[in-house]
């Protein structure tokens, strides 16, 4: 597994703003997409592309155009939609696949509630979206599944990651095939498993519900 922080000074300024506990949902939101964007722009610099022939309005010459089969874009929900649209922007070809997976709060153990993507993901890239990356829990069974599925390439996209969750994603995913690409690594996870300093629970500050 590699890993592959984005040292940025918008991507760093944009993450504190939505670190900050007074940032409301509807600008926690708007941050989120534009991060995701900075983001995406470093996660996709190994995505597949062709070599093709274009005609400009003076002259024959070569492009290049992203390649089938076309990426595959998953976003954990409930947080990981809240990503889904600034990916989409950078990638517009991909196709989006869901999976819906939640944290026992008390176990830590997470849980997956719905899937809906191809079961045959042979030879495919894949970009899955969560905000956080915490005891790595969440992301070890969403990677390991699609890696069962016969994607051949995963990248992960967080905003934020623990290191205890960076060191078990390394451990569990050793040798394989997955990067995890996030606006910075953070000091630790507190004891009911949230990232210190973070930004609290990703989903209910985008949504403005608990739960
Ligand atoms: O690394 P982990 O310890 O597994 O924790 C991270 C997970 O927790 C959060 O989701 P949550 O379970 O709160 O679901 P939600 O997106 O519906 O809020 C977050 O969006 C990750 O999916
Ligand atoms: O800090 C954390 C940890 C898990 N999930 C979140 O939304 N935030
Ligand atoms: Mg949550």
């Amino acid at each position: 597994m590699r890993l592959h922080v984005v040292d940025h000074p918008l991507v760093a300024h944009k993450l504190s703003t939505l670190r900050d506990e007074r940032t409301d949902s509807p600008t926690f939101r708007r941050l989120t997409d534009e991060l995701v964007t900075l983001l995406a722009y470093e996660a996709t610099r190994d995505v597949r592309t062709d070599t093709v022939e274009i005609t400009t309005p003076v002259a024959v010459t070569r492009g290049t155009r992203l390649s089938y089969p076309r990426p595959l874009v998953v976003p954990i929900l409930r947080a990981g939609l809240g990503m889904l649209d600034g990916m989409t922007r950078l990638l517009p070809t991909a196709e989006v696949g869901f999976l819906g997976m939640v944290r026992n709060e008390e176990t830590l153990e997470a849980s997956t509630y719905a899937t809906r993507m191809p079961d045959d993901l042979s030879g495919r890239q894949i970009y899955v979206l969560d905000p956080m990356l915490a005891t790595g829990g969440t992301l070890v069974a969403a990677i390991r599944m699609l890696l069962e599925r016969g994607a051949t390439d995963v990248t992960a996209v967080v905003l934020l990651a623990a290191p205890e969750g960076v060191a078990v994603m390394e451990r569990e995913l050793a040798g394989r095939p997955v990067t995890v690409v996030t606006a910075a690594v953070d000091e630790r996870l507190n004891e009911h498993g949230y990232i210190v300093p973070g930004l609290g629970d990703a989903g209910d500050r985008l949504y403005g519900t608990a739960g």
